[in-house]
């Protein structure tokens, strides 16, 4: 059966971030992906130049508007990305929560997109709009530590530390939290990445307890962009055909 997701990222013309990473995989893995560009960008902007135009809400609303006139508004998934405006996010969230209502069974996974390493690259005005607006609907979450850390206003420097970090997370909303990428030690060694996921089950006695994995995965020796767009579109992709792993 057809599986649609509305993707809503930036596009870039040189490189993979955003929906260059996200729309092509998700494509191989048979889903349907109606494309949104927050932003169409010369590239990401980690280089020293970037150009380009950001989509504001109302030209958002229109995209979105046309959609619905034709009413091929159904979606099975909403998956965002990188944004850079407040107006923009809330029209999103205004989405979201119109689309839910329409499937009630919609899944929306967030990547809450504000910065890495310590640093944020969108302004700073959207971390409150994240964390009170965004975040609550989301029912998957992929924060990258720095941005986990963020959102709830804690610091991550024990396993412990990203355990209740992913705890606070869940309390905002999301049923599955994967912290992407970590600055934690692996068990394995140093050429080891951790990312850690929890998941909320309901246990056949009707009470809730957290699944948690860690993952440890091997380091390439590298700085890449992209990868947290990736890491999400595969996330709702395996989440998709796996629910129960
Ligand atoms: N240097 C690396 N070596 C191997 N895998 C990486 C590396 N950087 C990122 N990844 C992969 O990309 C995923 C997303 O991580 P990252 O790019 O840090 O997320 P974000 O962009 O949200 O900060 C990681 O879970 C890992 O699978
Ligand atoms: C335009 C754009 N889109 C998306 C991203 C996110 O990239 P990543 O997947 O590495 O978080 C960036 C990173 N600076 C970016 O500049």
């Amino acid at each position: 059966m057809e599986c649609r997701v509305l993707s809503i990222q930036s596009h870039v013309v040189r490189g993979y971030v955003g929906n260059k990473s996200a729309t092509f995989p998700l494509q191989v893995l048979g889903f349907e992906v109606d494309s949104i560009n927050s932003v169409q960008f010369s590239n990401h902007t980690g280089y020293s130049h970037w150009k380009g135009q950001v989509l504001t809400a109302d030209e958002l609303n229109v995209l979105y508007e046309g959609i619905k006139l034709n009413k091929v508004n159904r979606y099975d998934y909403i998956l965002t990305g990188y944004s850079r405006d407040t107006s923009f996010l809330m029209t999103v969230v205004d989405i979201i929560q119109e689309l839910k209502k329409a499937n009630p069974s919609l899944v929306y996974v967030c990547d809450p997109v504000m910065g890495d390493q310590g640093a944020m690259y969108v302004p700073e005005y959207l971390l409150p709009v994240y964390r009170d607006n965004v975040v609550p609907l989301a029912d998957i979450l992929t924060p990258n530590q720095f941005e986990a850390e963020l959102l709830t206003g804690r610091k991550i420097t024990t396993e412990e530390d990203a355990v209740e970090v992913m705890d606070l997370l869940h309390k905002m909303g999301p049923e599955t939290v994967v912290l992407t990428s970590t600055d934690l030690p692996s068990r394995r060694g140093d050429q080891f990445l951790v990312a850690l996921g929890s998941q909320k089950i309901v246990k056949p006695d009707g009470t809730v307890t957290s699944q948690i994995i860690c993952m440890d995965i091997p380091k390439v020796d590298a700085v890449f962009v992209g990868t947290g767009d990736l890491f999400a579109a595969l996330l709702l992709a395996w989440t998709h055909h796996y629910p129960k792993d």
